[in-house]
């Protein structure tokens, strides 16, 4: 069986302008979204997740902005550009205004839910009215209608007595219970597609367990699909069906779950494995993931991994790493095109023909020697 695709991301890159420099938070990032599928997107603080999602629905701000790539929801254009005679890109025709995008994709089509729910929810009004408000705006619902639905989702997302709950305000509900409102507040205009970034985050491991069970049901129930946004394999595990691993500004591993965990390729995502939290260890005896994240503003040459990667060798310093298919190759017979119907790729250049195996590994040259070899970027 296999779903329809709802949302591609094709070449995405989402730049910051500031005074240090050009922040190439978002690098040329393609994945996409299919009907009733949940959909990670995992890596360390600053690969550019959120920058990643928040594009999806044109909620960047200045100093950032997208410079280049296509983002389709159904058939319609989020982003799109075409090429003028002097080579600089300009919005496609197609592509939606920012009345559009509000009036036809945000919360109706595609809803986002954020890490801290008091972000999200006003502390001035009662939950009941925000959530029945975010309703109308968004359905074809007023009045006592829209206030049922409220009602409605409340209890859907498992707030007990609900209609005693409804003009309760924000602060007199715990973390994990305001999670839950976002997401009756989400499910209550029927998107096709939720954005969760982080949306357990704070909250307790048991509460958080609580929560991703709930999102479970949900998803089943409803048929909604899921772009989860998280720095935790662990989650990754429970609830998605495929996921796209990014480090500083690029994908470098994607695939299914089950792919990705018992086949990886990319040594960055096994270095994100290997840091999932465990009940046999404690926080302090998660392996890191050695060095910190160089800046997106001048990030390292050809593969920009090869800084902290275990595995690093001179040629990593040089090929600009292509994303190609890994899947297995079953029959053994090497054959490189096999992976071609496999959904499984990476950008390590281990599973190109493009000289890794013949390179000497980066720890035995100095770091002096690296500046002198030629710069291919
Ligand atoms: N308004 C901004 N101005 C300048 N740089 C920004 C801005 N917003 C984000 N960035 C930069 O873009 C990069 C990606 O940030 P992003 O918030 O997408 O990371 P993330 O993967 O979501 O991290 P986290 O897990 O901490 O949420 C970072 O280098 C960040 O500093
Ligand atoms: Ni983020």
């Amino acid at each position: 069986m296999s779903n329809e695709t709802i949302l591609e991301v094709d070449g995405l890159k989402t730049h910051f302008y500031t005074e240090q420099g050009v922040v190439r938070a978002v690098d040329g990032v393609s994945f996409d979204v299919r009907e009733r599928e949940i959909v990670g997107i995992v890596g360390e603080s600053g690969a550019g997740k959120s920058v990643a999602t928040t594009s999806i629905l044109r909620l960047i701000e200045e100093p950032g902005q997208i410079v280049d790539g296509e983002i389709t929801y159904r058939d319609l254009t989020i982003v799109g550009f075409e090429e003028q005679d002097d080579g600089t890109l300009t919005p496609r025709e197609a592509m939606l205004s920012n009345r559009e995008m509000r009036d036809q994709v945000r919360g109706n089509e595609i809803a986002i839910i954020f890490q801290d729910p008091m972000e999200s929810l006003n502390p001035v009004y009662s939950v009941g009215h925000q959530v029945t408000e975010f309703i109308e705006l968004n359905r074809e619902l007023s009045g006592g209608d829209a206030r049922q639905e409220a009602i409605d989702m409340l209890r859907e997302v498992g707030i007990p007595e609900p209609e005693n709950r409804f003009d309760d305000y924000p602060h007199e509900f715990s973390g994990g219970m305001r999670q839950r409102v976002l997401i009756a507040m989400a499910l209550g205009c029927r998107p096709t597609l939720i954005i969760a970034d982080e949306p357990t985050t704070a909250l307790d491991v048991t509460v958080e367990g609580q929560i991703l069970d709930l999102v479970k049901d949900l998803q089943t129930k409803y048929g909604t699909s899921f772009i989860w946004v998280t720095h935790d394999m662990g989650i990754v595990a429970e609830i998605c069906d495929r996921v796209n691993v990014m480090y500083l500004g690029e994908i470098v591993e994607q695939g299914p779950v089950d792919d990705i965990f018992h086949d990886t390729k990319h040594p960055y995502t096994q270095k994100l494995l290997e840091s999932i939290p465990r009940p046999d260890r404690t926080v302090t005896e998660l392996d890191p993931i050695a060095g910190t994240m160089p800046s997106a503003i001048n990030p390292p040459r050809a593969c920009r991994f090869h800084t902290r990667c275990p595995d690093a060798r001179v040629a990593c310093t040089e090929v600009e790493p292509r994303f190609v298919a890994v899947g297995n190759d079953a029959d053994g017979d090497g054959d490189e095109h096999e992976g071609e119907h496999n959904d499984h790729r990476t950008a390590c250049i281990k599973y190109d023909d493009v000289g890794y195996w013949d390179s000497v590994p980066l720890e035995k040259v100095g770091d002096r020697d690296i500046q002198y070899v030629g710069d291919r970027s």
